[in-house]
Parts: C-alpha cells; structure tokens; sequence
C-alpha cells in the first residue's frame, strides 16, 4: 500500500522545541526538536528518566505552557486542525479541554478538599460550555460512571473520602469528560500501587474502545507500565526523542543504547526477562543549559566513538514508523544491544 492512502495520524507534530527562561538569560532548553506521530485510538508512552524533558514535552503538547517556560517553535496538527507554535503564538482557548486535555502530574492531590466530585465536574464543563444547567452537568458525569463501570456515589463525594485509586480514575474521567482528541497524563500512575495502576491503565484503554478519547500520549518514568498500556514508545533523553518503536519490539529488542541502559536499570516484572539487572545508569543527564555536542548521550555511553562526540547522530527510520538516532546503531543494525551492555 503506498503512503497516500495510510491514514492520517490523529496527532502530527515537528520540531518542538520549547525552554525555560533562566535569570540570567541563560535558556534551559527541555524539549528540542521533537517530532512525534500518534496514531488514533492508540497510546504514545514517553520514557526517560528524570529532568529528560518528559513535562515539558507533556505541557507543549497539551498546551499548557506557562512561564518561564516558553515554546519556541514546532507545528501541532490534531486531527486534522494545525497549530503554528512558533513566534510565541498563544493557541485558542477553544482547543484547550476539548481538543487537548492534560491529566497533570500529582492530580489527584490536588483536588479541592472543599468541594465535592460533582461540583468539580460542573466546574469543569462550565469553563469549556458557559451556561450549561448544573443538572445537566451532572448528568453527564453521572452517564460517563455508568458507562465506565464507576460508582455513582462519588458525585456527592469529597476526595479525600476516596482511595488513592479511586481519586485518580476520578481525576481522569473529570479531564475526560469534554471528550478530548488528545489526552496527555502525566505520571498518572506514579503514587499508585500494583493493582490501582492496573485499574487506571484499564480505565485509559476504556476510554479509548468508547471513543470517548481519540489519542493517548502517557509520560512515564516507568518503562514496564509502559509495556502494559502503550502501543508505541518514544524514549527522550536530554530533550530529545532518542527512540520510538512500538511497544513490546522496542522492549524486548531496544535499538538505542539509552533505551537498552534505562530497560537494564529497572525490575521488569515479566518473568522470562526478570534476569536483567538492577541498578542507575552510569553518570548523570547533562545540563540542559549545554548539552554535549554530537550525541547527548556519547558521554555515558559504553559504545560511543570518536563520531558519537562529533555530530548529531543520523535518525534511523522515519518518524511516522519507528527510528533510532545513533551512530553505533548505524554500523551495527543487527545486532542486539543486551549482550553489549
Ligand atoms: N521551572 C523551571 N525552570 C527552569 N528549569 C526547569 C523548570 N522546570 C524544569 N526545568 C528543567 O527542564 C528540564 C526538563 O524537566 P522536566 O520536568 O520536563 O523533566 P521530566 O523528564 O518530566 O522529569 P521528572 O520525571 O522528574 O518530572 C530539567 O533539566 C529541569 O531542570
């Protein structure tokens, strides 16, 4: 089949770039020509670790960037709609809870004590649909329960009379509730234990078979959740996308060393790969403020060379299918990366 008749991703972005604005004029750039594809009904995992540029990416993407962070440039394309994020563009409000809605880190605790599930949900529908009647508002809360299996009572809850879990899923259908294109949860499983982080991945999947939500992009530290709830994976390093793949190839045979480093430093709960070692990553992320020439990742890296140190590394693959950025790689496309590490 040629490429004219492949569907439109429902998500299309290039060169993002986006950065916090230091004292003393020095930028922090946190995202840095990122281009993604996510196709609909599917989730996007973003994996890396901390102060890669995951949040950043997250608020560009969700368009909720605030000062001193500032997006420098990069186009948005959601469903056929197009945004020029460059010159500081402000995007209109309409797109913000109905075209894009952010899920944001530690939402769930920040809840208001004072007021309760349904009053939120009013609130919520308010801000996007002006007048709409409270009892209205409710109704749709209440049909949106219904259809994803919830409680009923915890319209006339306060948050804290919910369990962790039960307050996350809430917090989830309370961002949903607008029927977003695109949803962006950050870290939304993080303070969860096993079985909630379950119960919140299923309620993601759900929401997609409803279509109820067009696209997920789901920021995680977490590479096994990932594995879990993701159809495909981009890993970033540094403020840049190092790796995308889809889900169980890019865990099982990572392509990038960084990817291949970051599975070796955390306990997968698969059985047949339980073998691999636990452990940091040698080194630490650089500063963002000046980042390595050539390959961000050629300081820690046990394969890099004289080239790694040079120039930027060649992306291998297309955004649109799948690539890795490395120069190792190029000369070895092969050969699997667990036993050189
Ligand atoms: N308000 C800020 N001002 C200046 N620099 C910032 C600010 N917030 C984040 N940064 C820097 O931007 C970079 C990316 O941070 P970001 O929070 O996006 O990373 P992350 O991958 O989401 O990390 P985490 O998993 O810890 O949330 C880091 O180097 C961080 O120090």
């Amino acid at each position: 089949m040629s490429d004219t008749t492949a569907p439109a991703p429902l998500v299309h972005a290039r060169g993002l770039r986006a950065a916090y604005r230091g004292q003393r004029g020095t930028d922090v750039v946190a995202v840095d020509d990122v281009s993604l594809e996510l196709p609909r009904g599917q989730v996007l995992g973003i994996a890396g670790e901390s102060g890669c540029g995951k949040s950043t990416l997250a608020a560009v993407l969700s368009l909720t960037a605030r000062p001193p962070l500032s997006v420098l440039g990069g186009e948005l394309t959601i469903d056929g709609e197009q945004l020029d994020l460059s010159g500081g563009r402000r995007p209109p409000r309409t797109w913000r809870g109905s075209v894009v809605s952010l899920l944001p880190q530690g939402a769930m605790n920040s809840l208001s004590a004072t007021t309760r599930v349904g009053d939120l949900a009013v609130d919520v529908v308010r801000a996007h649909r002006g007048r709409i009647r409270r009892a209205e508002a409710l109704d749709l809360l209440t049909d949106r329960l219904d259809a994803l299996d919830l409680p009923r009572r915890v319209v006339h809850s306060y948050p804290h009379q919910l369990s962790g879990g039960m307050r996350q899923r809430v917090v989830t259908v309370l961002s949903t509730l607008l029927d977003p294109k695109l949803l962006i949860a950050d870290e939304p499983t993080s303070a969860l234990d096993v079985s909630t982080q379950r119960a919140l991945t299923e309620l993601l999947r759900e929401l997609l078979h409803r279509g109820l939500v067009g696209g997920i992009v789901f920021v995680t530290h977490d590479l096994p959740v990932l594995r879990a709830v993701a159809d495909r994976i981009a890993v970033m390093y540094a403020g840049r996308l190092v790796e995308v793949g889809d889900a169980a190839g890019l865990i099982d045979d990572p392509r990038h060393p960084y990817t291949a480093a970051l599975l070796a430093s955390v306990l997968v709960p698969e059985p047949q790969i339980r073998t691999r070692r636990v452990g940091g990553i040698a080194g630490a992320p650089p500063d963002l403020s000046a980042p390595p020439a050539g390959c961000r990742f050629h300081p820690r890296c046990s394969l890099a060379s004289d080239v790694c140190a040079e120039r930027e590394p060649p992306l291998l693959g297309t955004i649109g299918g799948g690539y890795a950025t490395c120069w190792w790689r190029a000369e070895h496309p092969d050969e699997p990366l667990e036993a050189r590490l």
